[in-house]
């Protein structure tokens, strides 16, 4: 029988951030759930994308208050696993994929070493079989000349291709969750396309969840199945991506008509409203 539980289920996420006088909340009493769908989250700069999905992680500097009624993943409290337990979820069991693959690369291992030694690590190959599982994995994230590109470190890579071997890491590992913190955001839109394409490949194809974080409504509203709107820390409403035409929030209204349109060109786009009460409890 399928599993219907959310993957991950979190109930009243408040995250704070330790200033020279007191804690200033970056996230306030944020509620969610991730199945196996692709949740995306939007908001502006500043909004607590990035801390919500940091925080799941637990990634946050050492006098960064996470609170929160429930945060589970799989039927474990992620707010109580100890920072030894946190390092068997990470990369494992969730995982997670940054703007710029540089930073979550390995800078001084070439491309394939790295594929490698999660194969090595997750499937316990010989080093033999893990150059042979190397060049597989990064067919499938559709790379051509393969054994040239296992010999490249890092910095020799381009943006999607870095995201590419990015999420072929993640195909050996299976984590059942992906965080992916504006993937797409630094590549070229023909780049973007393909990265998309894989990163859907990969998630529907393994049955995981996705949670996509991006200032993008667009992007978010074709590529994911559900979307949460950030303002001011806080969700503000939740929406299948398909029905965000019926969005009740004037914030959800506001940046849905300050996006332009190819097929319902406006000679002057709305400006973004934007009202305090709407960061109140
Ligand atoms: N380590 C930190 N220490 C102190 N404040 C932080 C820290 N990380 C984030 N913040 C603050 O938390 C708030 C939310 O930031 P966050 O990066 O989550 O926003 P975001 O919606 O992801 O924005 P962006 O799209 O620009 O990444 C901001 O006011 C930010 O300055």
């Amino acid at each position: 029988m399928r599993d219907t539980q959310p993957l991950l289920s979190v109930r009243n996420l408040t995250v704070a951030f330790p200033s020279l006088k007191d804690l200033v909340p970056a996230v306030r009493n944020v509620s969610f759930d991730v199945g196996r769908e692709k949740v995306g989250i939007i908001g502006e700069s500043g909004s607590g994308k990035s801390t919500t999905g940091r925080a799941i992680m637990r990634l946050h500097p050492g006098k960064t208050q996470i609170t929160a009624d429930r945060m589970q993943f799989q039927g474990l409290d992620l707010l109580s696993q100890s920072e030894r337990q946190m390092r068997a979820i990470r990369g494992h069991r969730i995982a997670m994929i940054l703007q710029d693959p540089k930073y979550s690369l390995n800078p001084v291992m070439t491309v394939g070493e790295q594929i490698a030694e999660t194969a090595i690590l997750h499937e316990n190959l010989s080093r033999r079989e893990a150059r042979l599982r190397t060049i597989e994995m990064l067919e499938k994230v559709h790379i051509r000349d393969p054994e040239r590109v296992m010999g490249l470190y890092p910095h020799e890579v381009s943006g999607g291709m870095g995201q590419r071997i990015m999420i072929s890491m993640m195909l050996i590992a299976k984590p059942a969750l992906i965080i992916a913190d504006e993937p797409t955001s630094a590549l070229d839109v023909s780049v973007r396309q393909q990265v998309l394409t894989i990163l859907d490949e990969l998630v529907t194809g393994n049955d995981m969840g996705l949670l996509f974080i991006s200032h993008d409504l667009n992007l978010v509203r074709s590529f994911c199945d559900r979307v949460l709107i950030m303002y001011a820390g806080r969700v503000v409403e939740e929406l299948r991506a398909s029905e965000l035409d019926q969005a009740r929030h004037p914030y959800t209204q506001g940046l849905l008509e300050a996006l332009p349109s190819l097929t319902d060109p406006k000679d002057r786009l709305a400006v973004l409203r934007r009202d305090p009460a709407w960061a109140e409890v």
